[in-house]
């Protein structure tokens, strides 16, 4: 069988398109590197007959001579997080084991129609709650890559921990990711690839299971700047049954694409320039001005004054909407019940809850639940609201004077799985540069950018104005033309 497991999602389109190959062997081949792929835990459940069935239809299709969508003839895998018809939708826990829905989520059903397959769905954090892939009920997920000289497993960054480790170990040539505060952002950076945040509104929430519902956002990971464009396009849009979808054309981001910035202005916050940033990512940021430089743009220097504040306010915010969305799991209407014997209703729901739901997952429903309590709401959840409103606000003066932002997507590079485990606070402090733009509700992405000495890859992150993807996209190519980044992590798997 030939192996198309180093094509990306521009290839395979472009490929079955013009006929060099088909929608089925492409499907064919990924799916046996998934088969191989145990190790990586990057699956909850594969679904190789989804993946044959589509590409059979784009085959069908092409030989018909009808018109080819956005994705013809591309697997990918989809993280668990999204309801699909007939699959099993767990988010990675307990509580939903066993549940498949009858619907199927509007950016599922968009990438469908566009003429992408499903290899599969992909592990992650449960209820999307981590940054390790370590609190998935369903094990962890190992990243490919390893430090040079080392066996240790390392962790593929989270939520979109499966989504990151199967498109980096190339099982996948690209995946779908949900970030409500850097969950597509830091595993891209984690595994070197690329991952876009797309501006609040762009991507329906309908069918992608609740976890913050002001900060949720979908978006796709590939290995570059092209398949991001191209898979993004295919996953926007306005929906009618998501109340916060932007009503918006979605632009042509794949034909808009220029790596000349000529004429922009590249804003570099210095609040950014926090203790415990790794040196080698500081470099990597002085790295990335010079690139952008180097393709046009002027680089300035600018303010964004709250930043600090913005981790404990989404570490409020989060939980809190959490806690209420996950109220909705009672034993009586999705997966798990569990009903001792001679229990009533309220043992029901409290055996339940305790069995399905992950320490992660309680520990922010207590979070939540206490900073929503009528003693404490005007103390911690309205004062995190009104942060959030001083972290957009700084943003909105920054754009003043500039029209995209370069800072590092993680103070660090990946990690050992297992050693940030008893420390919820480091784990936390992950996300530190992603949070803002997540509480700001503005299109970010992560590319990568270099190796560290010892092996790891390490991403730069570009945020960008409301509905400016374009700006971020356009920003990130020109990064992705200087940096080179063609590292491969060595198949130990
Ligand atoms: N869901 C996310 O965007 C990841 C973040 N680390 C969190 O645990 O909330």
């Amino acid at each position: 069988m030939a192996d198309f497991t180093d094509l990306g999602v521009k290839d395979i389109r472009d490929g079955v398109a013009s006929g060099e190959f088909t929608a089925r062997e492409v499907a064919e081949s990924f799916n046996a590197a998934v088969a191989d792929a145990a190790a990586l835990n990057a699956f909850i459940v594969t679904t190789p007959e989804h993946a044959l069935a589509a590409a059979d239809k784009v085959d069908a299709d092409r030989a018909a001579g009808k018109d080819l969508g956005k994705m013809a003839g591309v697997p990918i895998g989809m993280k668990d997080l999204f309801a699909t018809h007939g699959v099993q939708t767990t988010a990675a826990s307990h509580i939903l084991e066993g549940f498949k829905p009858d619907y199927e989520s509007t950016v599922s059903s968009n990438l469908w129609a566009a003429g992408a397959g499903m290899l599969g769905k992909l592990n992650l954090d449960q209820f999307a709650m981590g940054s390790s892939n370590e609190t998935s009920y369903f094990g962890n997920v190992n990243s490919p890559w390893r430090k040079e000289g080392s066996n240790a497993a390392m962790s593929p960054g989270g939520s979109s921990g499966g989504s990151s480790s199967a498109v980096a170990s190339r099982i996948a040539p690209a995946a779908t990711g949900t970030d409500t505060g850097g969950s597509i952002r830091q595993p891209a950076a984690f595994t070197g690839i690329c991952g876009i945040k797309p501006t609040y509104g762009r991507c329906s929430r309908w069918g992608v299971v609740a976890f913050a519902s002001s900060l949720d956002q979908a978006g796709p990971m590939a290995r570059s700047v092209e398949d991001c464009a191209i898979m993004l396009e295919a996953m926007a849009g306005f929906d009618p049954k998501d109340s916060t979808s932007l009503q918006m054309d979605v632009p042509a981001w794949e034909a808009g694409l220029s790596a000349d910035l000529k004429g922009k202005k590249v804003g570099i916050p210095r609040e950014y320039r926090m203790d415990g940033t790794y040196e080698a990512i500081l470099k990597s940021w002085e790295q990335g001005k010079e690139w952008l430089r180097d393709a046009g743009a002027e680089i300035v220097d600018i303010s964004l004054p709250h930043t600090k504040y913005a981790l404990p306010a989404y570490y409020i915010i989060a939980p809190a909407e959490a806690s209420s969305n996950l109220a909705r799991y009672d034993g009586v209407r999705y997966g798990l019940r569990e009903l001792p014997e001679g229990a009533g209703l309220q043992d029901m729901y409290a055996a339940t809850r305790a069995a399905g739901f992950g320490d992660e997952v309680k520990r922010r429903i207590l979070i939540g639940t206490y900073v929503l309590s009528a003693g404490f709401y005007d103390a911690y959840y309205n004062q995190a609201q009104k942060v959030r409103a001083l972290v957009a606000r700084d943003f909105e003066e920054a754009w003043a004077t500039c029209d995209v932002i370069l800072a590092p997507t993680t103070p660090t590079p990946s990690f050992p799985l297992g050693s940030l485990n008893e420390d919820p606070l480091t784990m936390y402090l992950n996300d530190v540069f992603a949070v803002p733009a997540s509480l700001a509700g503005l299109p970010a992405m992560s590319v990568p950018a270099t190796l560290t000495d010892d092996g790891l890859p390490l991403g730069l992150q570009l945020v960008g104005k409301p509905f400016d993807e374009q700006g971020v996209l356009n920003a990130g190519l020109a990064i992705q033309q200087r940096a080179n980044f063609a590292a491969k992590p060595e198949k130990w798997w």
